[in-house]
């Protein structure tokens, strides 16, 4: 167990245990689509830890984050359980960003930033001082806004550059599999198989994030963080990205921000509603099943923002 005193200035800030937490009840994920079903990968290298289903339950407690002296999130505790999409939505600024980004330590980069609390991973936690952070960012991958492939390599090379990062080595019969598996699963194989060596840069900018799924993938993430994925995207290439989520989602967890309420109810089995009222930091003012939170809200607050009544 981690001290928020490990993360944060604000080590004297009380924690209080009240803070919610969401987690779902069981449901089987739907099915993954069957075409552009990817190659077998015998012989791929995996982490000694994967199952057969590699995705792992996030849980997030009592989440605080700090840019210098501003608190932006106070005590916010959300599971984002195994297998499953959730949604993380609210108006602009509300710390939706932040929160993501301290799930796979991606906060702690930024000058001035600090946090308190825990995420656990399956259990273990991340921010846990005898676990190397390259470990957490294997594990939770990251999708940005903007898609940032290496413009000038090669749709191929693209894909495994997570894996040289990792300093993981394979043969050519490897690591063609693990391309043609991961391009399979982001959904781009069919459109790129035959223009593997072209530069990622060439692609339009739906396959470009698909790319950059594929990228993610490689490495085997146990969670996958998406930071608004569609939003530089067209309405075709926003819908083949949701279906890939949807086609992800029993192998991975998937964690996505949106502002598209549309897009939330599409993709995701459950939504957290952020909120930061008059300068106050972001909490979840209320969390549950996605239909419930469309449908049947227990907050004034989530179904005025859901129905676009703010925000
Ligand atoms: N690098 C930073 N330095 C200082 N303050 C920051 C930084 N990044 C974010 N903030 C502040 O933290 C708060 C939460 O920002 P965050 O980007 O997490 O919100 P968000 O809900 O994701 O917003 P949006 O939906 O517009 O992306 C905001 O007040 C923002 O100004």
């Amino acid at each position: 167990m981690t001290s928020p005193a490990q993360h944060s200035p604000a080590a004297s800030v009380p924690v209080s245990p009240a803070a919610e937490t969401a987690v779902l009840p069981a449901v089987a994920p739907a099915a993954p689509a069957k075409q552009d079903a990817p190659a077998p990968a015998v012989g791929i290298p995996r982490p000694a830890d994967a199952q057969a289903s590699q995705a792992a339950t996030l849980d997030a407690r009592e989440i605080s984050a700090w840019f210098g002296d501003r608190k932006v999130l106070d005590r916010v505790s959300l599971t984002m359980p195994a297998g499953r999409v959730t949604a993380l939505i609210g108006p602009s600024g509300c710390g939706k960003s932040t929160f993501l980004r301290i799930l796979n330590r991606m906060h702690e980069m930024i000058p001035s930033a600090t946090l308190a609390g825990e995420v656990l991973i399956d259990g273990e936690d991340i921010y846990d001082p005898s676990r190397r952070i390259t470990q957490a960012r294997r594990q939770i991958g990251m999708v940005f806004q903007k898609p940032n492939p290496f413009p000038a390599m090669s749709i191929y090379d693209n894909v495994l550059a997570g894996l040289k990062m990792t300093g993981v080595r394979a043969d050519r019969d490897t690591k063609d599999a693990l391309v043609e598996e991961c391009l399979a699963k982001a959904g781009l194989w069919k459109e790129v198989a035959g223009r593997l060596r072209q530069p990622g840069g060439a692609l339009s900018g739906g396959q470009q994030q698909r790319l950059c799924i594929a990228r993610s993938l490689a490495v085997r993430p146990r969670v996958l963080l998406m930071d608004e994925p569609c939003s530089a995207l067209d309405p075709t290439s926003t819908r083949r990205i949701e279906q890939t989520i949807a086609e992800l989602s029993s192998e991975v967890t998937i964690v996505i921000v949106t502002h598209n309420m549309q897009q939330a109810n599409r993709v995701s089995d459950q939504c957290a509603f952020f909120l930061a009222e008059q300068g106050t930091p972001g909490v979840i003012v209320e969390h549950g099943p996605t239909d419930a939170m469309f449908n049947d809200p227990a907050d004034p607050r989530t179904a005025d923002y859901v129905n676009g009544r703010f925000g």
